[in-house]
């Protein structure tokens, strides 16, 4: 099945209209089919030896919403402390959350055990499995963007503080927080560049031909 160039325009327009969103979330609900088709889109994302680690846990409540965002409060102020100066100040003034604002939370998870002790592809790098819960939340973000749905991770938060409030054993890793709604405007530059917290780097400072730069 060849892509046409429609279809490919779409795919790309989808990858560079991406944004992660912390703010101008719409109260609106999100439709059950609507959600079931990112569920599914992330569903289908590469897993290291097939073993599809990962859980979706959808948050709704007020209540668990709440926990979460004190969670970032507290993780926030920590945070803050990191940083000096100018810097410091810059931070303070970011929005970095819509946990509350976001009609959905969407935790990923991932179970390491989930098809045994040995999986193939992970037995020379034991990460791998993480990565592919990543891969699952990545085929999210694009799925919501085809949808016109926000997606916003909040990583601003200890895992300890997600776990209570949404009973996750300790057996299970949390790989991301995600805030979820409709949005107006997908903004053409991330926030923390339209801030001025760092620039885009060139492409062709990320691209290296056959070795290392400068390791010669
Ligand atoms: C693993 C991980 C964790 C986080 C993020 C991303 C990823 C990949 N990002 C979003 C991040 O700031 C954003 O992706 C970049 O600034 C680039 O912007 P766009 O995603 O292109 O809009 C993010 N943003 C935020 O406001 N609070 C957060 O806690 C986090 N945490």
């Amino acid at each position: 099945m060849n892509i046409t160039q429609e279809e490919r325009d779409a795919v790309y327009k989808t990858i560079f209209s991406r944004r992660d969103v912390r703010r101008e979330f719409k109260p609106d609900p999100i439709p059950h089919d609507v959600l079931e088709r990112v569920l599914l889109a992330a569903h289908h994302a590469p897993s290291v030896g097939f073993m599809q680690p990962w859980d979706f846990i959808i948050v709704q409540s007020p209540e668990s919403k709440t926990k979460i965002k004190q969670g970032f409060l507290q993780a926030h102020a920590e945070a803050t402390e990191l940083f000096e100066g100018q810097r410091k100040e810059d931070y303070k003034s970011l929005k970095l959350e819509g946990i509350e604002e976001a009609p959905l939370g969407i935790c990923v998870t991932c179970d390491r055990s989930r098809t045994g002790s040995v999986v193939l592809g992970r037995t020379a790098k034991p990460e791998m499995d993480l990565f592919s819960s990543v891969c699952a939340v990545q085929n999210l973000w694009l799925a919501a963007r085809a949808e016109n749905l926000g997606v916003g991770w909040v990583s601003i938060v200890h895992d300890h503080v997600i776990r209570d409030t949404l009973n996750i054993p300790e057996s299970i890793d949390i790989i991301a927080y995600l805030c979820v709604g409709y949005v107006d405007i997908f903004h053409d530059t991330p926030d923390l560049e339209r801030s001025g917290w760092l620039p885009r780097r060139d492409v062709s400072s990320a691209v290296h031909f056959e070795s290392w730069p400068d390791s010669k």
